[in-house]
């Protein structure tokens, strides 16, 4: 199965927006190769966790290896690197990317160029990466193949005029894609002679055989039994078993340069054999790494506390088990003096945070209360130390530092041009820079915003999405850290500081936000037998403040007459408070709350 000389080896990805058909993509090809048999052929084979398929998304990336009997007379061993196609993974997006010579553009025919297509893409070229440019869901009746491949060589820059005409749905085309692999996506170079390099691409954790690597030989040959060392690590492992992906397990001998594979050599966590590495052999260590190893840095925090104290080790238990699996998870032991015992987390993003949240309430069942994320400020203290702070309640008291700088991030949104109007002023409202707005059609455009990445945590998706009737997309990137004047709003319940309520704003709108984030809090925290006093402050100066009435006997008391919707609703929502809720002092604040500074806007 090895002997494969590297000529006829051909290592690819496929790029392309969410939702553009890509898995579908994926699948075909496995189906045509019979690389997967029919029966064991389930749909979507690539995205095998429940949740990736509940939100239709990929988030681990993986690989197959496929043969395929070309028009030429030839076999080729053709392994499909599947990336994953959401902004937070851009770093496993290009990871992947550095073990292919090529990959396949897929762009909805009916939709066009979004901004993944474009992140995605110029990842890809940044690579050197011989593009496939394929046209996906001809089949719909919308579908518009001229206008798209005109949007893609105006965008791109990438001649289409051969771009393949496909739908994935359908099985068209998918012969001329897989020809067009073989003809256009050069073979891997031939370094078997060099001592071995191979770069790890992505890694998992089996509870029975330990992390299961999956890496590309770029240089020399590896076998099973071999003794190796993960460059960045520095650890040494002995492979128990060595294999490639078809796309499931089949053990092999040996794999060379060129090839895909994974092994197995019982790591205890992905922590020590992540993705970027470089694996080299004990005995003959090379002089230099493969480029590119950078470790993945979590941009966004937040608290998790568990409603519950009781649930503190089972919380431990649960972050435990899901770093094994995820190493650009961090989290440690945090004290809340409002909230008690928990956990401080850091996250790649938005998504990811989402993902490990409600993973840890369904698969390990556990009540959570969560504070609004944060990112991850840079202070400079009098006297010149630097401290990073990613829980707004520790920002230090303004006499002690010098300065505060937040990260800034460049953000791509792609909208229609009826709504470059929402979008300017959504970034305006959010403390950002305009860079640049480009038409790459006369009616699609690009908008380029410098913005603070503490303005895009919050809500900014959302109110993107509702702004553009969905019409926009977005893609960002981290592109530094920036002086601003920023200040600490605490907030006080009955008379209380509650840290996890704190948060960083800016001066100029801390007294918008202080007002609306009170009123917020009176909605949402219920009544209770006494009245609660809700207020914000800069330092000890009062800022706004609110005051909750004590509870009337009857709740639907104030529901006059039959309206029966309204008391219905308001039921819904004493029950839905009921589920979460901390007690903070006397007072019981439901998850909602800790929420309100992220919805400030509606
Ligand atoms: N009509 C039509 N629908 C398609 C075609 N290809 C994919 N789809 C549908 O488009 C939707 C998205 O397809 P996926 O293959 O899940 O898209 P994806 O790009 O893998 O999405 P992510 O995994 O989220 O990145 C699914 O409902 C598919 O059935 C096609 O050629 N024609």
């Amino acid at each position: 199965m090895t002997d494969v000389p590297a000529s006829r080896i051909r290592n690819f990805s496929i790029v392309a927006h969410i939702d553009h058909g890509k898995s579908t993509l994926a699948d075909q090809l496995l189906r045509v190769t019979q690389t997967v048999s029919e029966r064991d052929m389930k749909a979507q084979y690539l995205d095998n966790m429940d949740l990736e398929r509940e939100r239709g998304i990929t988030i681990k990336l993986q690989a197959a290896r496929m043969n395929y009997n070309a028009k030429d007379g030839n076999t080729y061993v053709l392994n499909l690197i599947d990336t994953p196609g959401h902004v937070d993974f851009s770093y496993e997006v290009s990871r992947s990317l550095v073990a292919c010579e090529g990959a396949l553009l897929v762009v909805d025919a009916s939709q066009g160029v979004e901004a993944q297509t474009l992140a995605n893409i110029y990842l890809a070229l940044e690579q050197d990466l011989e593009i496939v440019p394929v046209l996906n869901k001809i089949d719909l009746p919308g579908a518009e193949p001229d206008r798209v491949k005109a949007e893609v060589e105006e965008a791109i820059g990438l001649d289409c005029s051969d771009a393949v005409l496909a739908s994935a749905k359908m099985g068209i085309g998918i012969d001329e894609i897989l020809e067009k692999i073989v003809a256009i996506v050069p073979p891997p170079a031939d370094n078997t002679d060099r001592p071995l390099r191979a770069l790890i691409f992505d890694s998992y954790y089996d509870a029975y055989r330990g992390v299961i690597v999956y890496f590309r030989v770029v240089d020399g040959k590896v076998r099973k039994g071999d003794r190796v060392r993960l460059m960045a690590s520095k650890k040494e492992y002995d492979i128990d078993e060595l294999g490639v992906l078809s796309p499931t397990q089949v053990p092999v001998d040996e794999l060379h340069a060129g090839e895909v594979g994974y092994f197995a050599a019982s790591i205890k966590s992905v922590e020590d054999a992540r993705v970027g590495d470089t694996i080299a052999l004990a005995s003959n260590i090379p002089d230099e790494p493969l480029p590119g190893y950078a470790e993945a840095k979590p941009m966004v925090f937040c608290g998790l506390f568990p409603t519950d104290s009781e649930d503190f080790e089972n919380l431990r238990e649960a972050l435990d088990k899901l770093k094994l699996n995820d190493a650009a998870l961090s989290f440690e032991p945090e004290t809340s003096s409002a909230m008690g015992f928990g956990f401080r987390c850091g996250f790649l993003g938005l998504l990811h945070m989402e993902i490990v949240q409600e993973r840890l309430e369904r698969e390990y069942d556990l009540d959570l209360i969560i504070t609004a994320p944060s990112v991850v400020y840079r202070v400079t203290l009098v006297g010149g130390e630097v401290i990073e702070v990613d829980n707004p309640s520790q920002l230090p008291a303004p006499q002690k530092r010098e300065q505060v700088e937040e990260p800034y991030i460049r953000v791509d949104v792609i909208a229609p041009e009826t709504y470059v109007g929402a979008v300017m002023e959504l970034c305006q409202s959010r403390r950002g820079d305009f860079k640049d707005m480009r038409y790459f059609t006369p009616t699609r455009t690009t908008i380029i915003y410098e913005l603070p990445l503490a303005e895009v945590v919050t809500d900014f998706f959302d109110q993107l999405k509702s702004r553009t009737r969905g019409y926009a997309s977005m893609e960002y990137q981290f592109i530094g850290y920036r002086v601003n004047e920023l200040v600490r709003l605490d907030v006080m319940v009955n008379g209380d500081p509650v840290d996890s309520l704190a948060t960083i704003v800016h001066r100029d709108k801390a007294y918008g936000v202080g007002k609306i984030l009170v009123e917020k809090l009176k909605e949402l925290i219920p009544r209770q037998q006494f009245k609660i006093p809700v207020q914000a402050a800069i330092g000890s100066r009062i800022i706004a403040s609110q005051q909750i009435p004590a509870l009337r006997k009857d709740v639907l008391a104030k529901c006059y007459g039959g309206d029966i919707s309204r008391k219905k609703k308001l039921l819904q929502k004493q029950a839905k408070g009921k589920k979460r809720m901390k007690a903070i002092g006397t007072v019981d604040v439901p998850q909602e709350a800790f929420m309100a500074v992220l919805r400030l806007d509606q």
